[in-house]
């Protein structure tokens, strides 16, 4: 039979975790939403903003009766915040998350809270945006969910967090977590890690001067720096979380990027333009896909 949900707590009332609550109240206005921040200044906003129906100040009673809980805490916070909610969790309850990386996290809590259900989870959506007010409810509208559940997880819990996010607008994929970490590592992690190293080596150049990188940055440099405002604690974890996946995508990048090195002084120009031709059909593909840079757009809007 399937699991009735009518109370949903949140933990970690950031970007991911206000727009959950938001999407909550927004589209599943019969479920009780109820939440808690470790921080006192981000609680105090989300009360300002009426983000849940019943605040906090205590993890532990956040999560009373609830029947789903989602850790929305930085992937190095997750244990923490975790043993923190240990004590409140009724029996039935299902716990989930919204890490960015999967293994380290799906073993985190399942050693913390070894006596519940626990489903992983990743909205594969967001922006460079963090903080409660940065939220908003249509963020996971049409993106994809990934739950990576352990192979023995009751199939009736992976549904109700199945339900749950096809509820807030998403696609649900279900994977191993290690797949899904390689896969992110390719799709997401690596390309922050780019960003952060395009503009941190622009802003280190000796002969261009910081005021020139910003007055003559063109839409290329603009994307990245967006990507690498992103929040420093939160991309901190996730290199540390998934740092096997990430450091074998980045060989194969470093391979790759030797290649097109050697191609540029050698003069290879077949090299190149077959190189970008190949690139610039997988971009299509993603427009074709539906799929297309919805972040920079509800950047500006919210
Ligand atoms: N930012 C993004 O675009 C996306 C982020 N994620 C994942 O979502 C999670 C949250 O990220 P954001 O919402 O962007 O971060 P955020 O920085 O906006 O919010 C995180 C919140 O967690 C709170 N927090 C930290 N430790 C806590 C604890 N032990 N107990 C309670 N609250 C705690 C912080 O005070 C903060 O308000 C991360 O694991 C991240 O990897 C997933 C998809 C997209
Ligand atoms: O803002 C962007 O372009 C993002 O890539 C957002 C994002 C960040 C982290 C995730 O785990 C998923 C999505």
């Amino acid at each position: 039979m399937a699991r009735s949900v009518e109370r949903v707590a949140v933990i970690g009332l950031g970007l991911i975790g206000s727009s959950i609550a938001r999407a909550v109240k927004e589209r599943l206005p019969q479920v009780v939403v109820t939440g808690h921040d470790a921080s006192d200044a981000v609680r105090e906003i989300a009360r300002g903003l009426g983000l849940c129906d019943h605040l906090s100040d205590d993890p532990a009673s956040a999560v009373e009766n609830a029947d789903i809980i989602i850790l929305a805490v930085p992937v190095g916070g997750m244990a923490d915040a975790a043993q923190a909610i240990a004590p409140g969790l009724a029996p039935h309850a299902i716990i989930s998350d919204v890490g960015s990386s999967k293994a380290g996290v799906a073993a985190a809590l399942a050693k913390a809270l070894p006596d519940h259900i626990v489903i992983p989870a990743h909205p594969v959506a967001g922006t460079e945006n963090s903080g409660p007010a940065a939220g908003f409810s249509t963020l996971f509208d049409g993106r994809w969910c990934i739950l990576t559940p352990a192979a023995d997880a009751p199939a009736d819990a992976v549904e109700a967090v199945s339900s749950l996010w096809e509820a807030l607008g998403a696609k649900v994929d279900v994977m191993d977590a290690a797949h899904h970490d390689m896969v992110l590592a390719v799709t997401s992690h690596l390309p922050h890690l780019i960003a952060y190293t395009i503009v941190g080596t622009a802003s280190e150049l000796e002969e261009v001067t910081e005021s020139e990188v910003i007055k003559y940055s063109a839409g290329g440099f603009r994307d990245f720096t967006r990507i690498a405002a992103s929040d420093p604690v939160m991309w901190r974890d996730v290199f540390l979380a998934n740092k096997d996946a990430v450091l074998a995508t980045l060989q194969r990048f470093n391979e790759d990027l030797t290649v097109l090195q050697q191609a540029i002084r050698r003069g290879d120009a077949d090299k190149l333009e077959d190189w970008f031709t190949r690139t610039r059909a997988i971009r299509r593909s993603i427009i074709a896909e539906g799929q297309d840079d919805p972040a920079p757009d509800f950047g500006r809007k919210h």
